[in-house]
């Protein structure tokens, strides 16, 4: 079974803007990634711009050679930067301004005609859309009904579990997720909070098909280096897949 891994490159733009530098770079982090088995480059476009900016997007989007996976919130600005920019994968993601970071899944089945709006804009455009969702049947279905070829599910439940119980549940609700989301028929993602510890047993999912990881790897990299850091994710998700 094929395992990708998206790698999210967020936060090497956070530590650039702790001080408007010019530096650590984006697009040198996306690139070197790339090098080191990333299978496409993920990054979040924030309204608030906290750590990815306009520019970063531009430019990656003319060097890379893999594909980017661009997360955005369902909004004008956003769809119409995605319209624009044209990248191979657009993921939708709910966004707060006040969140350290992602909190969950979208709402798919709570907004359909605008997600349905959504997807088909972007469809238009050739890009090929995920909807970022809960590991939640009525949510899957939403995403089918709403016209996504692709889902990612939110493991940030699982990775934030306060107890291997807890642990153990939301696995079973994620692996319960894939194998519906395969069902329909959607190519079925996963990510947010994996790390070097957790990531294997989603990892092994039968049905799952790309993980996007980020943070994790970004402080893995700070004591082995960034290439190293992001060939020992595949190589622990390509162990665990076979
Ligand atoms: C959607 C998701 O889970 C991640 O992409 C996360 O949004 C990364 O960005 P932040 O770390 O800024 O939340
Ligand atoms: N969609 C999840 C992602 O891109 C990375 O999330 P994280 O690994 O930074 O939590």
């Amino acid at each position: 079974m094929s395992i990708y891994l998206g790698v999210n490159i967020d936060h090497i733009a956070t530590l650039r803007q702790a001080r408007k530098t010019r530096y650590p770079s984006p697009v040198e982090a996306a690139l070197m990634a790339e090098t080191a088995g990333a299978d496409s480059i993920t990054l979040h476009l924030r309204e608030d711009r906290r750590h990815i900016q306009d520019a970063d997007v531009a430019i990656l989007r003319q060097v890379l050679k893999t594909k980017m996976n661009l997360e955005m919130a369902v909004t004008e600005e956003m769809l119409a930067i995605a319209c624009t920019t044209r990248p191979q994968d657009v993921c939708l993601v709910p966004e707060k301004r006040e969140e350290l970071t992602t909190e969950g899944g979208l709402d798919v089945a709570g907004q359909l005609p605008k997600m349905q709006a959504a997807c088909a804009r972007l469809a238009e455009a050739g890009i090929c859309v995920s909807l970022f969702i809960d590991a939640d049947f009525a949510q899957l279905d939403a995403a089918h009904v709403a016209g996504a070829p692709v889902v990612e599910i939110h493991t940030g439940h699982y990775a934030d579990a306060p107890s291997d119980a807890a642990r153990e549940i939301e696995f079973e609700r994620i692996r319960q997720a894939v194998a519906y989301g395969r069902s329909l028929g959607l190519t079925v993602n996963a990510g947010h909070g994996l790390t070097y510890h957790n990531v294997q047993p989603i990892a092994a999912l039968p049905g799952i098909h790309e993980l996007n990881i980020g943070h994790a790897i970004v402080a893995q990299a700070l004591f082995v280096g960034w290439k190293e850091a992001v060939a020992e994710m595949k190589r622990l998700m390509v162990e665990a897949a076979r």
